[in-house]
């Protein structure tokens, strides 16, 4: 049997506990074997924070999954410039990794977004998508997107982005190893 391997992409500036346990509950809800998180080098659709580096976002997110065996980092994007497309990653993906069954895993802004994500009527026919609930943002879809039921976690990155930038305390909304990197390295301020 192929191996099942879920991609959680996304911009991680910073990752968020919402990011990890999103991870977890989908790797065990959705029997995968492991999950993959996939930072993207260029958001398709928004503006981030540019002022932390693609190498800062990578680091924090080695920190985020450090010490789960089940949690790895795919870089495929990193090496591409432009907009980091879903399609092209998972073209290249399903051709490197023939024996890999992919999942891609998007939270409820991303379900109501897929009808404006490029070539999405070839993609949905070439991964097979995951939607989780997310404070605010509906699940629900014309698209073929398997729904696995997640705490409800109103936390994002841009709220960490902001409560920093107002020394408000984002403890316990990330890992201690990205806290640390964040607070030395003088991020989001
Ligand atoms: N709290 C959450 N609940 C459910 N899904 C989430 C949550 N936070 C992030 N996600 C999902 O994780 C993926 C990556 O998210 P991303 O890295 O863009 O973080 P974000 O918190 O949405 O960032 P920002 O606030 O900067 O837009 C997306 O599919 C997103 O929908
Ligand atoms: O391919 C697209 O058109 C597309 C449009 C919006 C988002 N995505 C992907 O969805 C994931 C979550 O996006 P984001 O912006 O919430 O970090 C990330 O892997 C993006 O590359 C992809």
């Amino acid at each position: 049997m192929k191996k099942k391997v879920g991609l959680l992409g996304g911009t991680f500036n910073p990752p968020h506990v919402g990011h990890l346990v999103i991870a977890q509950q989908v790797l065990d809800k959705a029997q995968l074997d492991e999950i993959r998180f996939l930072p993207n080098h260029v958001p398709p659709h928004k503006k981030t924070d540019e002022t932390v580096s693609v190498e800062q976002r990578l680091r924090m997110l080695e920190g985020a999954i450090k010490g789960n065996p089940k949690f790895a980092i795919e870089r495929i994007e990193l090496q591409r410039e432009g907009p980091s497309y879903t399609y092209d990653t998972i073209k290249a993906l399903t051709e490197r990794d023939p024996e890999i069954d992919y999942s891609f895993i998007i939270g409820g802004d991303m379900i109501e977004y897929l009808p404006k994500w490029s070539r999405i009527d070839e993609l949905t026919g070439m991964v097979h998508f995951i939607g989780v609930n997310r404070p605010s943002y509906s699940h629900e879809t014309s698209y073929k997107v398997q729904f696995v039921e997640v705490p409800d976690m109103a936390i994002s990155s841009s709220f960490i982005r902001e409560s920093v930038n107002k020394n408000r305390s984002i403890r316990y909304l990330v890992t201690d190893e990205v806290y640390r990197i964040i607070k030395e390295e003088k991020l989001y301020g």
